[in-house]
């Protein structure tokens, strides 16, 4: 395998291609690269003698070039002004981000993270306290993974199909987030507005129909609140693709999971501090109190991100596909997408499906877990407690279960901000900066490199790539749970918890991290092609022969792009369907081994928990039959894994070979790009 694809030759960089000019002169790529970064910093529009060439201000965080700026804003100069963008061979959203420009990038996530653990911590104790009975908790518990399997391909799908001006995923975030603060304030004050409202036709406010309007509605805000949140949380995800360069995924992807980690400690502390007798002007209960931080941390973080990170204009990429609406036709466009995922993603599509069937028990059964063993020896003491006793009991194992999943929390975060510095990255080179050999022009030594070296490169594991860190987490989670039937302790039972943490934070990273870097990378190479095609000397000003020949070409190349809001919608189907096979599975398992309230000897948890270890360890599998290379054309390594290598070499380009194949200069710089970006240093 590795001998077939060593043969691919640059297809970057065909012959005769003005690109080619451009990056086959004398002066080396990471020399140029250098000198980019340099003129961008110093504000020195040198760029190397070619007047057209784009100045990359990476240090700016709205990148604010003329070329790709519809300034003149009719759409009939689109295609002008794109062909303009395209003619020089440099793509501004390629250039490697600042520090500064990943975190306000990826800010929102945590913000919206904190919507997240405020619902999951205190949602339930929430609607229990309104009267909702236990056993049609199922039902508000089953809206979140309803919501991911529905809303959020539907969301990418509306999205990659937006023309606005301002992007293609503001509008879903900016629209979601405000959906998502009416929902949390409605559901925090639903006792006031709708006793409030039967209160002026006299309705009695404890009368029982008073109270079960009160329940209906608040549990209909559930729904609401979690739709909505799954917009954001689809449009955020894409907008990470969509801006992050293809070389800088897994970092921005690394960025991201870290505000996720800051962002439930953020819910886990409030949750734990007497909000009402603090923040007594946001409302008099602690749910309203959470509700209004979470509202006031989405709204900053979102439109934060918002205002300081530009989106491409959609509006020059073409028009979108025309789908059909319905119901029916969304089925369908999301069946074929299915069909279609580019190869990585099909395979971490895969993994997620096996370990979220066993992640969603630890993440909602935990607590009840660790109780159930606080409880244990107080039950086999007294046997006969009161209700009361019983539920002073269950308190303090609540207590001590929702302290494992803090430990969780810290130990995920932890992994999230140190990890990364030890994993070899798998994505080489800038485009632009193309993996270059000695004798094609490279430098002969790493001298270069060693200048700019600092001591987080050497932290670096060699090998120690991200998939195979992210393997390595679920045999941990496999093992972990395991033991859990085994475990009669509760600070044993901790440990576990806090060790799965760093399952959750490579769970949080690894898949969007491949799946965005194969998404954007493929994003990239058809963007070259039509660059290419736009230079093509038949054609006219805008790149086309005709109108009809412009309109055809558009309607393919959209057809043929990668749709990276459905792609990730399908990845989040992926991840909350299984959710839903779980819980009617432990509802079984429970069924058969759960024990009475108060009496001793019930495992039904440990063995729903064990069970689901066993799914994780068959998605490690799978992560198994990931590649390490993605800088290989998805196309040629999915026909190379298929045994169906290209027998002749004529569509790569050299700077996508393989991990193993690679120049040790690539991958230094490679690791000093990545490093640069983790430690906070400027471009
Ligand atoms: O993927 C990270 C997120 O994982 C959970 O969300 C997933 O499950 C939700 C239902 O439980 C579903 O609505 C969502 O679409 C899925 O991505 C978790 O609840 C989040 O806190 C976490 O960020």
């Amino acid at each position: 395998m590795t001998s077939s694809l060593a043969a691919i030759p640059d297809r970057g960089h065909p012959a005769g291609d003005s690109q080619r000019q451009q990056t086959s002169t004398p002066t080396n790529q990471s020399a140029k690269g250098k000198e980019q970064a340099k003129s961008s910093r110093t504000g020195n529009p040198s760029s190397g003698g070619n007047d057209r060439q784009p100045v990359f201000d990476t240090d700016s965080l709205n990148e604010q070039s003329p070329l790709l700026s519809p300034s003149s804003g009719s759409g009939e100069d689109d295609g002008f002004i794109r062909a303009q963008a395209l003619d020089n061979g440099e793509d501004e959203h390629q250039a490697t981000k600042s520090v500064w420009y990943l975190i306000l990038l990826t800010i929102s996530i945590g913000g919206l993270q904190i919507a997240w653990s405020v619902e999951m911590s205190n949602g339930s104790p929430y609607l229990l306290s309104l009267g909702l009975s236990k056993s049609l908790m199922a039902l508000v518990w089953i809206a979140g993974p309803l919501s991911g399997t529905l809303v959020q391909p539907y969301v990418g799908m509306l999205s990659d199909n937006c023309r606005l001006s301002w992007g293609k995923r503001k509008p879903f975030m900016l629209g979601g987030a405000a959906a998502t603060i009416i929902s949390l304030m409605f559901l925090a004050w639903t006792k006031d507005i709708v006793g409030g409202f039967f209160g002026v036709f006299g309705a009695d406010p404890e009368s029982a129909f008073v109270k079960n309007s009160i329940i209906v509605i608040a549990v209909l805000w559930v729904y609401i609140l979690d739709f909505a949140i799954n917009t954001v949380q689809a449009a955020i995800r894409a907008f990470i693709v969509d801006c992050a360069p293809s070389h800088q995924q897994e970092v921005a992807n690394a960025m991201a999971s870290r505000f996720v980690g800051i962002g439930n400690i953020a819910g886990y502390l409030a949750g734990y501090t007497d909000l009402p007798s603090v923040l007594w002007f946001l409302g008099d209960t602690q749910f309203k109190d959470l509700c209004a931080i979470a509202s006031i941390a989405l709204g900053v973080t979102v439109v934060a991100t918002c205002i300081f990170i530009r989106e491409r204009d959609p509006r020059l990429e073409g028009p979108p596909i025309k789908d059909k609406p319905g119901v029916l036709a969304f089925f369908n466009k999301i069946f074929t997408s299915i069909q279609r995922l580019p190869p990585q993603t099909r395979k971490v599509c895969e993994v997620q499906f096996c370990a979220w069937i066993g992640f969603f028990p630890m993440l909602f059964y935990t607590s009840s877990y660790i109780g159930e063993i606080y409880a244990e020896p107080y039950l086999e003491a007294n046997p006969n407690m009161t209700p009361e006793e019983l539920d002073r009991l269950y308190e303090d194992a609540t207590r001590e279960g929702t302290f494992a999943l803090l430990i969780f929390a810290i130990t995920s975060l932890a992994t999230n901000v140190f990890l990364p510095f030890f994993i070899a990255p798998t994505y080489t080179t800038q485009p632009g900066s193309a993996v270059v050999s000695p004798d094609e022009g490279g430098p002969s030594s790493l001298k270069d490199y060693d200048e700019e070296k600092s001591w987080l490169d050497y932290l670096v594991i060699p090998g120690f790539t991200l998939r195979r860190a992210w393997m390595l987490a679920q045999i941990l989670f496999t093992c972990s749970m395991l033991c859990t039937v085994f475990v009669r302790t509760v600070t044993a039972a901790t440990v576990l918890i806090g060790l799965v943490g760093i399952t959750w934070a490579l769970t949080l990273w690894a898949p969007w991290a491949i799946i965005s870097a194969e998404i954007s990378r493929r994003d990239e190479e058809r963007r070259q092609q039509r660059a290419q095609r736009m230079l093509s000397p038949t054609r006219g000003m805008d790149g086309y022969n005709s109108d009809e020949a412009r309109e055809l070409e558009s309607g393919e190349d959209a057809e043929a792009a990668d749709q990276a809001g459905v792609i990730l919608g399908i990845h989040n189907m992926a991840i909350a369907a299984p959710q839903i096979i779980a819980t009617l599975l432990s509802s079984v398992i429970f069924q058969i081994f759960q024990k009475p309230r108060g009496e001793p000897g019930d495992h039904s948890i440990a063995i729903v928990l064990a069970l689901g270890g066993i799914t994780v360890l068959i998605s490690a599998f799978f992560i198994h039959r990931i590649r390490d290379d993605p800088d290989v054309p998805a196309d040629i390594m999915s026909a190379v894994e298929d045994g169906d290598a290209p027998s002749r070499p004529g569509t790569a380009r050299s700077r996508t070979r393989s991990h193993e194949q690679l120049p040790r200069a690539s991958l230094e710089r490679a690791t000093l790009v990545r490093n640069k970006s983790f430690g906070g240093m400027e471009y």
